[in-house]
C-alpha cells in the first residue's frame, strides 16, 4: 500500500515548548486518520507541519515529496483557525477559493455538501459560528483534493450538521481521499478514523485502529447496577463468580458480556436484591483516552448504552455513559 504522508523524527519547537517531540507518523493511501490528544499536545502544530505550513526538524513526505512542493490541487486544509473574507457571501467565497486551482467542483454542489445551499447568498460574517465552519470545511474541499486535512472540522457545529459532515467525509473516504483529521470528539474519530494516533505533550503514545486501542487500553465492559443494597449484591454477584465491587447506592460489574446480563439479573432476583436498573456499557474511545491521558471527561457528545429495568421495580434511574466525550 502506498503511503501519501509519512513523517520521520518530527519534531517542533516554540522557544521553551517543545510542540511536537519526535513523532514518525505513516498514513496510507485512503486511509483516514485521526489525531486525538488533550489541549496544546500538539495537534494543531503536527498538521501544520505535514501540511508544510510551519518549517520543523525531521523528514515529511507528503505524495512522495517535502509537503512545500507537493502539488497543491491535490492537498485540502482545514486550518483549526481560518477566517476567509467576512464581506463575501458563501458562494462568492467557494467560486473564490475554487478559482485559485487549476480545477475545482461545482460550486452549488460544494454548498450543498456542506449543507449551505440555503444561506449561500449570505455574507460570511452575517453567518452562524456552524454555518461559518461549514463553509470553511467546502473551501477545503472545493478543488476536490486527493489528501485532505482538517484540523478539528466540525467544532461549533450542531449534532444534525456534524451528522451531515461526517456522512459526507465518509463519502470522500469511500471515494478514495485520504483523510487526517484532529478533533477532540471520540464520537467522531470512533466513526470516521480508520487508525488513530494518540498525542500527549507533543509525542505520538499509541497508534492504531479504534479497536486495537480500545482493546490494548479500553479495559472491560461494565454493568452498573443502581441499588441501596450494594454489600449484599456483591456478596451474591461474587458467589457467582462475576467481579462485582461496591460503590454508595451502586455496584460495578466488571468483564460482563451481554449475554451475561440475564444471568446477573437473575442472581440479584434469586437473592432477592432490589435494584433501580442495570446499565451496560462497552469500552469506548473515550476509555482508551481517559486511560492514557489521564484527564476526565466534561459531560456532552453521550452515546447509547444498553438498560434493563427489573419488573416491578421504578423507572431507571438513567443510563451510565462510558462513551461520553470532550467537544
Ligand atoms: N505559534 C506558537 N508560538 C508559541 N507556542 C505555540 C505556537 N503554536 C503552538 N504553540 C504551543 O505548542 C503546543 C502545542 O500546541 P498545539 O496548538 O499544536 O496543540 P493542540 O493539540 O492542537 O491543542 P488544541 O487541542 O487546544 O487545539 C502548546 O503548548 C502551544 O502553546
Amino acid at each position: 500500500m502506498n503511503e501519501a504522508v509519512v513523517a520521520a523524527g518530527v519534531s517542533k519547537r516554540y522557544g521553551e515548548t517543545v510542540a511536537v517531540d519526535d513523532v514518525d507518523l505513516s498514513v496510507a493511501d485512503s486511509e483516514v486518520f485521526g489525531l486525538i490528544g488533550p489541549n496544546g499536545a500538539g495537534k494543531t502544530t503536527l498538521v501544520r507541519a505535514l501540511t508544510g505550513t510551519t518549517p520543523v526538524d525531521g523528514e515529511i513526505t507528503v505524495h512522495g515529496e517535502a509537503p512545500t512542493a507537493v502539488d497543491a490541487d491535490r492537498v485540502g486544509l482545514l486550518p483549526q483557525s481560518f477566517s476567509p473574507p467576512a464581506r463575501l457571501t458563501a458562494r462568492e467565497l467557494i467560486d473564490y477559493y475554487g478559482g485559485l486551482y487549476a480545477t475545482a467542483r461545482d460550486t452549488d454542489d460544494v454548498l450543498s455538501a456542506v449543507g449551505m445551499a440555503a444561506a449561500a447568498d449570505s455574507w460570511y460574517e452575517t453567518l452562524s459560528g456552524g454555518q461559518q465552519r461549514r463553509v470553511c470545511v467546502g473551501i477545503a474541499l472545493v478543488n476536490d483534493p486527493d489528501l485532505l486535512f482538517l484540523d478539528e472540522p466540525t467544532t461549533g457545529i450542531d449534532p444534525a450538521g456534524r451528522q451531515s459532515l461526517w456522512s459526507l467525509l465518509e463519502e470522500l473516504a469511500d471515494g478514495g481521499t485520504t483523510i487526517v483529521l484532529t478533533s477532540h470528539s471520540m464520537t467522531e474519530i470512533q466513526r470516521l478514523a480508520d487508525r488513530v494516533g494518540l498525542l500527549q505533550d507533543g509525542r505520538l503514545v499509541a497508534v492504531g485502529t479504534p479497536a486495537e486501542l480500545i482493546d490494548s487500553h479500553g479495559g472491560e465492559s461494565q454493568l452498573v447496577i443502581d441499588t441501596d443494597q450494594a454489600a449484599a449484591a456483591v456478596d451474591a454477584l461474587t458467589d457467582a463468580d462475576f467481579a462485582a465491587t461496591p460503590g454508595s447506592t451502586e455496584v460495578v460489574v466488571d468483564g460482563v458480556s451481554p449475554v451475561e446480563i440475564g444471568d446477573a439479573a437473575a442472581v440479584l432476583s434469586t437473592a432477592g436484591i432490589e435494584y433501580g436498573s442495570l446499565a451496560w456499557s462497552e469500552p469506548s474511545l473515550d476509555d482508551v483516552y481517559l486511560q492514557l491521558t489521564g484527564e476526565a471527561f466534561a459531560a456532552g457528545d453521550a452515546d447509547s448504552t444498553a438498560v434493563a429495568t427489573p419488573p416491578d421495580t421504578p423507572s431507571p434511574t438513567g443510563t451510565e455513559s462510558r462513551q461520553e466525550g470532550a467537544q
